[in-house]
């Protein structure tokens, strides 16, 4: 089944805690957790900090989003602080594949992110090292957006790539502008982990905004096969 990651980025800063368990009860899968440095990206969020205040609060996988330059300097307080996934993005790794393996030695599962502009080609040599992908369906920096439909062309690609290697363990994450619409774009064309933030914060009831999206995403599955 689809995993759906709320990302917390569109939730009340002030009610971290509660906020987390509402979508825990609601059926998450994942908490995604948006780290931005005002360089790599035009805005600044979150440290380790944070994530080692909220990783009491629950038991679901914290997905943590390096929107950074320089990852390789807050890798390991990240892991420290309870991160169970650590996705870093292509457009700032020089050493990529040592990147990913600081990740992995941290005991993390590790990730990459692709921007909108970004193609799938750049990820044939790290495949094999991967534990998931996160292709970027809004430019990052802001929850909130309009999804960029470009992106789904991508999705198929990556799938393809993934699947031809048998690398089927690898999940293909999407995140930006998701909701209960686009949802089914994404999984018909091979993705099998939503992030969303503004379509499950922004609603009253979170359960209800998770379930509406899963019900799109497994549309999506049943057109894909
Ligand atoms: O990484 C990012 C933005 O850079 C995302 O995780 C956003 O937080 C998603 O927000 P919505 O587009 O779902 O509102
Ligand atoms: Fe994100």
């Amino acid at each position: 089944m689809t995993k759906i990651a709320p990302s917390i980025l569109s939730a009340d800063f002030a009610r971290l805690g509660e906020e987390i368990k509402d979508v825990e009860q609601g059926k998450a899968d994942w908490i995604h957790v948006d780290v931005m440095d005002g360089k790599f990206v035009p805005n600044i969020t979150i440290g380790p900090l944070i994530v080692k205040a909220i990783r009491p609060h629950t038991e679901l996988p914290l997905d943590v989003h390096l929107m950074i330059e320089e990852p390789d300097r807050y890798i390991p307080a990240f892991a420290e602080a309870g991160a169970d996934y650590i996705s870093v993005h292509m457009e700032v790794c020089r050493h990529l594949h040592r990147t990913i393996h600081l990740i992995k030695e941290s005991g993390v599962k590790a990730g990459v992110v692709l921007n909108p502009a970004t193609s799938a080609e750049t990820l044939e040599p790290i495949l094999a090292d991967l534990d998931y992908i996160l292709l970027m369906t809004v430019n990052p920096g802001f929850g909130g957006q309009a999804f960029i439909p470009s992106v789904v062309d991508k999705i198929v690609t990556v799938n393809r790539m993934v699947k031809s290697r048998g690398l089927n363990g690898i999940e293909i994450q999407v995140d930006g502008g998701v909701d209960s619409k686009t949802a089914e774009l994404c999984t018909a064309a091979g993705a099998t982990n939503l992030v969303a933030g503004s379509a499950i914060f922004g609603k009253e009831d979170r359960g209800a905004a998770i379930a509406a999206i899963r019900h799109s995403a497994e549309k999506g599955v049943k057109s894909a096969l």
